[in-house]
């Protein structure tokens, strides 16, 4: 079977949080200098398995979008179209945005930190409106109304996220184009979730590192010919994934 589509997913470089090992969810940090350094590797990475995007779909935060913007530029395709939207951010980390990740597990234990952060269907605690990290009244979200999270688990990322793969990735896809999708560790697990057919279980120990292009070649059906995806630089995702998983202690 010939692919239809080419899928490439990309995961923001290390941002300033990252290195703090702070939750982030929808707080609007920018990239580390490690991240850019990232970003411009994995544009170097494109450029040297001629996987060249024709277009782009980013969130609307800045990690996910320098990301591309850096990646891009390395690759001479800075030039092609772009659509943003909120259904690609990062999960909503609730309460948990702004709190460091080594305290938190102390705090409450490794049992409750790891079922807020990898199990499929609990959320951690909503976040207050007036806390420094909601993202309450920014007008990038102004249109959302009632869907406006204040927490969220993989599953609710998940129900997100599908209407925009189907109603805006997959018409790109089924168009022949090679589609770049630059977004963030939860939201492109929900993602692969979703391509690869995980279960809710599977999925906890599924971590998406930083700054490497991961390649899907879908099939008609668009389920993946390559399950799993391939990293343009498997050893190196390897190395950082465990160190993703690793977070906290
Ligand atoms: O803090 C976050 O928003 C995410 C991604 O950095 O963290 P985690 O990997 O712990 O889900």
């Amino acid at each position: 079977m010939t692919a239809v589509g080419t899928l490439v997913l990309l995961r923001h470089g290390e941002s300033t949080w990252n290195a703090q090992n702070l939750f982030t969810g929808w707080v609007d940090v920018p990239l580390s200098e490690d991240g850019e350094a990232e970003a411009r590797r994995g544009g170097e990475l494109l450029a040297a398995n001629e996987l060249l995007p024709d277009v782009l779909h980013t969130s609307l935060l800045r990690r996910a979008i320098s990301t591309a913007n850096i990646s891009l530029d390395v690759a001479e395709r800075h030039w092609i179209p772009v659509r943003r939207h909120w259904r690609l951010n990062e999960r909503h980390y609730g309460a948990l945005q702004g709190k460091n990740k080594k305290q938190t597990m102390e705090t409450y234990g490794e049992e409750q930190f790891m079922l807020w952060r990898r199990s499929y269907d609990t959320p951690p605690p909503e976040i207050d409106p007036g806390d420094p990290y909601s993202q309450e009244g920014d007008p990038r979200y102004a249109d959302l109304g009632d869907e406006m999270p204040r927490t969220e688990c993989l599953k609710d990322v998940v129900a997100r996220l599908l209407p925009y793969w189907e109603s805006s990735v997959v018409p790109d896809l089924r168009a022949g184009r090679t589609v770049l999708v630059a977004a963030h560790g939860n939201s492109l697990r929900a993602m692969v979730k979703h391509l690869d057919g995980i279960s809710d279980q599977d999925i906890a120990s599924l971590n998406i590192p930083t700054g490497i292009p991961l390649r899907y070649d879908l099939d008609e059906n668009l389920r993946p010919e390559n399950p799993g995806g391939t990293y343009l630089d498997p050893e190196a995702a390897e190395r950082a994934a465990a160190s993703v998983a690793s977070q906290g202690r």
